[in-house]
């Protein structure tokens, strides 16, 4: 992870201003970020939050209603198409043809990708242990991925955008790819965006975090300042006041007491018998998630 100094003027990879999207059943409302060059951003938030449809806004596979996008300097989708060479993308799902196999991947890649290193694809896909003979359709989901991956890197992009790239890995496979993915930007040159579930693996890699609930943006910045604004609160059923209760986000009450979170500010307050603790991306998800349960229940 680099160290964020927000006294140098940064070049942004990515700018999101002001992006909606509006489906029948869903709406993506009002999401503005940047990433700048240099640094790793993750994007979190529960299933159906609007994290791929931003992705694909981004890649102008789903047109948006209104927003402003940058991508790699390119403000429209044709200056976006044309900078294509420096964007690597891995997508959720099969992207490629199910009878393709190594081979004819990198034949039908290297075309399109001047930058095209065909010895880079090769180590990458030796490095992963993708197997040269087996078709696409009959890799495990994991191989399919590390296929994706090794595609996107083997042109030498600039930035990475990359959809829940960890989810079907083992947990060796997911720690070289969070090291090759910190080694990738550690020229202060290269950026990456990926969307997960995983926020252990954010905690570990991602300077910034976009956390997306129901379409709508909660949070974009530095991973510790989201994580510093709130504290998990641990207390008995005596502790539990009327305005506490109405403070704590998440409230769980059991046999001898209760959790939630708090505003960090508001943990300075409290009677002693309440212990506050740091929290985790998973804690914040999981205690948010459950607050907005209870809103629409009562
Ligand atoms: N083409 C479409 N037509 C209608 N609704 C869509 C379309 N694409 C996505 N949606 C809806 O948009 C919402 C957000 O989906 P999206 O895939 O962006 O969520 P996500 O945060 O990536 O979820 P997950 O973590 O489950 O992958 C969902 O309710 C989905 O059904």
């Amino acid at each position: 992870m680099n160290e964020v100094n927000s006294d140098v003027a940064e070049e942004n990879l990515i700018t999101v201003t002001g992006l909606t999207k509006q489906y029948p059943e869903f709406a993506l409302r009002d999401i503005s970020f940047q990433l700048p060059a240099g640094y790793i951003m993750g994007m979190i938030g529960p299933n159906g939050a609007g994290k791929t449809t931003t992705i694909k806004a981004l890649l102008d596979m789903v047109r948006p209603d209104s927003g402003q996008l940058t991508l790699l300097g390119g403000t429209t989708p044709a200056a976006r198409v044309a900078c294509r060479d420096d964007l690597g993308v891995q997508l959720d799902g099969s992207i490629y043809p199910d009878t393709w196999r190594v081979k004819q991947v990198a034949a039908a890649l290297a075309p399109f990708f001047p930058q095209w290193d065909a010895a880079l694809f090769a180590d990458l896909c030796q490095d992963m242990a993708i197997p040269q003979k087996t078709k696409y359709k009959d890799m495990s989901r994991g191989t399919q991925v590390k296929l994706q991956l090794a595609a996107a890197l083997a042109h030498h992009p600039r930035l990475l955008v990359l959809d829940e790239p960890t989810a079907g890995l083992d947990p060796l496979a997911r720690d070289e790819l969070l090291t090759r993915l910190q080694d990738f930007i550690a020229d202060g040159q290269h950026s990456v965006l990926l969307s997960t579930h995983l926020t252990a693996d954010l905690e570990r890699i991602a300077d910034y975090v976009l956390y997306i609930r129901d379409g709508r943006q909660q949070f974009f910045g530095h991973v510790d300042d989201l994580l510093g604004a709130y504290v998990l609160v641990k207390g008995g059923p005596a502790d539990l006041t009327p305005a506490l209760q109405a403070a704590v986000i998440g409230l769980r009450r059991y046999g001898e007491g209760f959790t939630g979170l708090l505003p960090a500010a508001a943990g300075d307050d409290l009677p002693a018998t309440v212990v506050t603790e740091p929290i985790t991306l998973e804690e914040l998800m999981i205690y948010f998630g459950r607050g907005a349960h209870d809103a629409q229940r009562n």
